[in-house]
């Protein structure tokens, strides 16, 4: 069996249907189930039935305990379910939980994974490494396999039917310690949230000041998306820090990724691995952005944007 595990219990996510496209193709005919933790769960399982996948849910208050909660509710629910490879969001979360679940099991974990695939009786899980440079294949000796998927790895699994699954309870537990979250904060992201933008348009040092980034808003707007900022943009205090995006920000995988006035550091362009199509403005025309751009810009923002919202606004109103 492949497990799939989604933390919240607010329907199934795009996330998990990507997971559950993923699982499908590393389980051949195997069984793939969805495993919802939280408040909601039982409802959200349900709708794995329309992905022809089992479902359980751990319906209870997880969060107030920290990673400890989500780690032995599922260790107890896998050492029952016996699955062979468990699959998770790669969000703070699932880096936490994975590495634990592995030890726990006496498996083994694979952390942001981008691609996987069948060899024979093994799987291959690609990750990136060097901040994105290069791609690792790794092979794990240990069962279960526990995998950290970044978004956009997998085409989402199409739904084959509407009908709820029958959802079995998992029993929550690891709620016994002395741990106990105090207060939650929650950012206001406020519209499209990055990880999720189809589109993102992202704004670096390279803006000058805050001030243009209420263009980059209108452009996002416009084309559906979210904006993103690099760590210097962020550092400056130009964008929130949830809006970062790379290596130590948020991992993103978008259809399009337009980066403006950002040079495309390592760091930066860790987190855009997964993009599909990346279109780079910058005035210097040696920015190792270019390197990884699809169409690259060699010209100052500030002759480029404007005229690129207009042309964006003609074609939506025609
Ligand atoms: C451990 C570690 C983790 C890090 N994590 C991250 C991370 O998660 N995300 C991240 O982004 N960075 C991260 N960094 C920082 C990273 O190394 C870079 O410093 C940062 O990405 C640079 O941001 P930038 O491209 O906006 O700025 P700069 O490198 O200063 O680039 C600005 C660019 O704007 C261009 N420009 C200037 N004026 C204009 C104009 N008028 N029109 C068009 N272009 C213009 C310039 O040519 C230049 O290429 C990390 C660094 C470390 C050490």
């Amino acid at each position: 069996m492949i497990l799939v595990v989604q933390w919240n219990g607010k329907g199934l996510t795009q996330g998990t249907a990507e997971l559950l496209g993923g699982a499908r193709q590393l389980a051949g005919d195997g069984p793939v189930a969805v495993a919802v933790l939280g408040p909601g769960a039982r409802e959200a399982a349900a709708e794995a039935g329309a992905y022809g996948a089992r479902a359980y849910a751990a319906d209870g208050d997880l969060e107030s305990y920290g990673g400890e909660a989500y780690v032995a509710t599922l260790a107890a629910a896998c050492q029952s379910l016996q699955p062979q490879v468990v699959l998770l969001p790669a969000d703070p979360r699932g880096r936490e939980v994975a590495p634990r679940l592995a030890a726990r099991l006496g498996g083994a974990a694979v952390t942001d994974v981008i691609e996987a695939r069948r060899d024979g009786d093994r799987i291959v899980w690609s990750r990136p490494v060097f901040g994105g440079k290069a791609v690792a294949d790794v092979v794990l000796k240990k069962s279960p396999q526990v995998a950290t998927v970044r978004p956009g790895s997998f085409p989402a699994a199409e739904k084959a039917g509407s009908s709820p699954a029958e959802v079995e309870d998992l029993p929550v537990s690891g709620t016994d310690r002395p741990l106990r979250r105090v207060e939650v904060r929650v950012a206001d992201e406020g519209g499209v949230r990055l990880e999720e933008a189809r589109v993102i348009v992202s704004g670096g040092r390279g803006l000058g000041g805050p001030e243009p980034f209420k263009d980059l808003e209108e452009l996002a707007r416009l084309l559906g998306g979210a904006v993103g900022a690099s760590l210097a943009a962020v550092d400056e205090g130009w964008a929130p820090p949830e809006r970062q995006v790379g290596q130590t920000g948020k991992i993103v995988a978008p259809d399009l990724y337009i980066a403006i006035g950002i040079s495309g550091a390592s760091q930066h362009l860790a987190g855009i691995a997964g993009a599909k199509t990346v279109v780079a403005i910058n005035k210097d025309p040696e920015a190792p952005i270019f390197e990884v751009a699809r169409l690259g810009v060699p010209m100052e923002y500030q002759k480029v944007l404007p005229h690129l919202i207009e042309e964006v606004r003609k074609l939506k109103a025609g």
